[in-house]
Order: structure tokens, then C-alpha cells, then sequence
């Protein structure tokens, strides 16, 4: 077993008040690693740490071996992390495929600037593009602007635009949030299916689909880890009906 991402005794303050309370969560590579809990549980500010948006308050963040927790936000995108976020990363007067392309182009940082390399890189990236629309199911969709896709379909391509850049590390948070009922199996299939070579980390409400997809899953309550295993472990934890799924249905 490979441990890809590890905290220990993470903590994010806001005042006197710990969002994350001392948590010590491990991801395998590989997995599709699910993080649940009641609204207000912690699940966004952990996020949030461990990909810099906010600095943790105590504790460590190590991430493919590598200590986190004095690196900027870029500098863990650089190390492979990708963080999908919700409809505010796509160019909407843009096409699908050049939504993507841009994407793939961004991976290059300033190497993209490179004048010798301009002509293969673009190449490159349009064969990336090409590949993700592919995987998207959005092939047909290529040439539509990307702000005249559906609701669902523009968050599948947001999922597509983070993996352009080819991360090992996966986060999604809520990635079905606001889809209609149609949408949502063809998510879950891409989710299902990135998960087989990526690590995926998820925060997901619709239990149906968290049950479904996800190889681990980590339930959170105030700030806190409450239980962790397999999701028929965690479906049959007394503690975790009470706290969550008693809760929500
Ligand atoms: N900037 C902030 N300042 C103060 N308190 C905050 C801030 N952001 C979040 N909180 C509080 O931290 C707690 C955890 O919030 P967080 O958004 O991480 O929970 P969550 O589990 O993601 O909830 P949800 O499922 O509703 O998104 C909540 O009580 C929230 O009110």
C-alpha cells in the first residue's frame, strides 16, 4: 500500500473556533477516497489546507513524500495536485476543445512561452484536448462553446479541465452539486472511471453515489475524523447513522 497523501494532526483555526480538529487522514494511491459528513463538519476547510487556499494552523500536510505545508497553493499544483472548481474555471465564449487545450497549456507554466517549443507543445496539447473530450463523451460537443453546454456538462468539463494537466492527486468537492437527475449518472461514470488511473479525493453528498463509487471513505464531525473504512464499514457504523446518515434521510 502507498500512501500518496498523509496529514497529521491537522488543524485551521477562524478565531478560537478549529474547522479541522487534529486530523490524521492517509489516501492510497490509486483509490477513490471519499470524505463525508453533515454541513459544517470541516470537509471544504480541509480542502481548503490541503491545497493552500487557506495555511493549516498546526499540524503537517505530506503529499508524494514531500512536506506541504510551507508551499505555496501554485506550488502544489505543481507537484500534482488539481483542485476541480465549480463552473468559475471555464472560458464560456470558448469552445469545449479550446477550454481544454488552454487547460492542457497551463500544465506548461512558462515552458508554453518557449518559442522552440510553441509548435510541438501545441500539438501536444491539442492531442490532450482531444484525448479528455474522448473521455468526456463530449467529442460531438467539441466545437460548441463551452457557455452553451448544459449545467451537467459544463461540470463534467471542469473535471476534464483538471485532469489536463495530468495530477495525481484528484480533489473534487460536491462535483454533482446543483445537476439534474440526468446528469448525474454520466459524473458518477466519469468519476468511476478516472478513478482507475488517478487518486481520486471526494467530498460528496449524494450517499447513492459515494456508496457506489468510493474505495475509502473518511466521515467527518465537528472538525473531527469520526470513522473510517470501507463503505460497507461505514454504512453499518452505529455512530455514523446517528451523526450523518439517520441525519439525512
Ligand atoms: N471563513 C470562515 N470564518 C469562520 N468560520 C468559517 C469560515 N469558513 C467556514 N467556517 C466554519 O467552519 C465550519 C466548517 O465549514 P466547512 O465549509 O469546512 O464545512 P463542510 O463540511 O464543508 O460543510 P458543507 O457540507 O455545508 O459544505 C462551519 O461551522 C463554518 O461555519
Amino acid at each position: 500500500m502507498s500512501i500518496l497523501l498523509e496529514t497529521t494532526n491537522l488543524e485551521l483555526a477562524y478565531g478560537a473556533f478549529h474547522a479541522v480538529n487534529g486530523v490524521n487522514l492517509k489516501v492510497e494511491a490509486g483509490t477513490i477516497h471519499t470524505i463525508i459528513g453533515p454541513n459544517g463538519a470541516g470537509k471544504t476547510s480541509l480542502f481548503h489546507c490541503l491545497t493552500g487556499e487557506r495555511q493549516a494552523t498546526a499540524g503537517a500536510i505530506h503529499f508524494d513524500g514531500k512536506n506541504l505545508m510551507r508551499k505555496p497553493a501554485h506550488g502544489r499544483v505543481g507537484l500534482g495536485m488539481a483542485r476541480s472548481f465549480q463552473l468559475t474555471s471555464l472560458f464560456q465564449n470558448l469552445s469545449v476543445r479550446e477550454n481544454l487545450r488552454l487547460a492542457a497549456q497551463g500544465r506548461d507554466g512558462v515552458r508554453a512561452l518557449n518559442f522552440w517549443r510553441r509548435v510541438d507543445s501545441k500539438r501536444e496539447h491539442l492531442e490532450m484536448a482531444d484525448q479528455v473530450l474522448e473521455r468526456l463523451q463530449l467529442t460531438a460537443r467539441a466545437d460548441t462553446l463551452a457557455g452553451e453546454l448544459s449545467h451537467g456538462q459544463q461540470r463534467v468539463l471542469e473535471v476534464g479541465m483538471s485532469i489536463c494537466s495530468k495530477p495525481k492527486l484528484l480533489m473534487l468537492d460536491e462535483p454533482t452539486s446543483g445537476m439534474g437527475i440526468d446528469d448525474i449518472p454520466i459524473m458518477t461514470q466519469l468519476i468511476s472511471d478516472l478513478g482507475r488511473d488517478h487518486t481520486v479525493l471526494l467530498i460528496e453528498h449524494n450517499m447513492s453515489i459515494v456508496m457506489s463509487i468510493s474505495q475509502r471513505i473518511t466521515v467527518m464531525s465537528h472538525g473531527q475524523i469520526l470513522v473510517e473504512g470501507t463503505p460497507e464499514f461505514v454504512r453499518a457504523d452505529e455512530r455514523v447513522r446517528t451523526a450523518y446518515l439517520g441525519e439525512a434521510a
